[in-house]
C-alpha cells in the first residue's frame, strides 16, 4: 500500500536521496513554551496511561524535564517557561494549552474539568508577552495535543478530546485548511500521540490510531510518510518534536531511529519515563510558538 512501507528508496524525498548520504537536513531555530513539572502527580485518570496507584518520582520527573529543556537550548532553540500552578498537576503538558500559528493564538478549552484552569493561565501568558491576536475558543480543543501544523495544512484530531466544531473554528481563525482526522484507539487520544510533523509537509504516523477514512486521507496527503509500527507508537514515539533536522523523541521508540536517519534526520532520543505516567512525552511538554 502506498505510504505504508518504510525503506523503499522510492519513498525517500529526492533531496535526501541515497546517492547523497552526506546530505543533511536544515534545522530552523524554534521558540517553545514549556512548564516545569513542579506539581506533577497522577491523582486522577483521564487517559489509559494514567494509573493513580503508581507512584511518581517527582525529582526524576523534574530532572527528565530539565534535560529536555536543556537539549532544546543546546540545539539553539529558545525556551520560555510558564509558572506551574499547584492545583493543576497536568500543566507540564504545555502543548495542550494553545495553538500558535503566524503569531496568532487560538486558546484551549479542555475536555475534562481537572485541566480546565490551564486554559486561562496560557491566555494570560500570551496577553502578558505581547501577543495581540488571541482567540478565546467557543469549542473544546486541546491545543497542539490535537492540532499539528504542516506547511500546507493544520491537521486536527477528534474522537476523544477536541470537538469537530473546533476544527472549523481553527480554520476560520487561521485561514488555513484544517483537515479533520478521526482517532479511534483510546491509547492515542490526542493527535500528537499518533502523528508528528517532521518538516514541511513530511509527517510520520501510526495508521491503526486512525479510522479507515482518515487513514485514506493521510495516504493521499502524505504518500511518502514514515509509517510507525505498533511498538514504536506504544512507546509514544510519535510524540516527537522536529526542528527540520533534529527529531527529539522518546528513547524507547528505537524502531524509528533508522528510518529517520535514512531520511536525513538526526534523532535525539530522550528519557521522559516519569512523565509518561501522565500519558505524555516530548511533544506534550512542548508548545511551539510559531512566528
Ligand atoms: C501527547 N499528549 C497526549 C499530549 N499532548 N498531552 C498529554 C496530556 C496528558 C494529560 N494527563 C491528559 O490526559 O490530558
Amino acid at each position: 500500500m502506498v505510504g505504508e512501507r518504510r525503506f523503499s528508496s522510492a519513498l525517500v524525498p529526492s533531496r535526501v536521496s541515497r546517492e547523497e548520504p552526506s546530505l543533511r537536513r536544515d534545522a530552523t531555530p524554534r521558540r517553545y513554551l514549556m512548564c516545569p513539572p513542579a506539581h506533577f502527580k497522577v491523582t486522577y485518570s483521564i487517559n489509559p496511561w494514567m494509573d493513580p496507584t503508581k507512584p511518581v518520582d517527582l525529582p526524576l520527573a523534574h530532572a527528565q524535564w530539565e534535560d529536555l529543556r536543556d537539549r532544546y537550548r543546546a540545539l539553539g532553540h529558545t525556551v520560555e517557561t510558564l509558572t506551574p500552578d499547584p492545583g493543576l498537576p497536568d500543566m507540564v503538558f504545555a502543548a495542550n494549552g494553545a495553538l500558535v500559528v503566524d503569531g496568532r493564538v487560538l486558546g484551549a478549552r479542555f475536555a475534562y474539568p481537572e485541566r480546565a484552569g490551564e486554559a486561562e493561565i496560557h491566555l494570560d501568558w500570551f496577553r502578558s508577552h505581547g501577543y495581540q491576536d488571541i482567540h478565546e475558543p467557543s469549542h473544546v480543543n486541546e491545543g497542539e495535543g490535537d492540532f499539528a501544523v504542516t506547511a500546507s495544512y493544520i491537521l486536527a484530531g477528534r474522537g476523544f478530546r477536541s470537538s469537530p466544531l473546533s476544527h472549523d473554528e481553527a480554520q476560520e481563525f487561521f485561514g488555513r485548511p484544517v483537515i479533520g482526522l478521526d482517532l479511534v484507539d483510546p491509547r492515542y487520544y490526542h493527535l500528537d500521540t499518533a502523528l508528528s510533523v517532521l518538516d514541511g509537509d513530511e509527517v510520520m504516523y501510526y495508521p491503526d490510531a486512525f479510522s479507515p477514512g482518515s487513514r485514506g486521507v493521510l495516504r493521499r496527503l502524505f504518500p511518502d510518510a514514515l509509517i510507525a509500527d505498533g511498538p514504536d507508537a506504544a512507546a509514544l514515539g510519535l510524540n516527537a518534536v522536529s526542528d527540520g533536522r533534529h527529531v527529539v523523541l522518546p528513547q524507547a521508540a528505537t524502531g524509528l531511529l533508522a528510518p529517520l536517519r535514512d531520511r536525513g534526520f538526526e534523532p535525539v532520543p530522550m528519557d521522559l519515563g516519569e512523565l509518561l505516567k501522565g500519558g505524555g512525552s516530548v511533544k506534550c511538554c512542548t508548545q511551539e510558538l510559531r512566528p
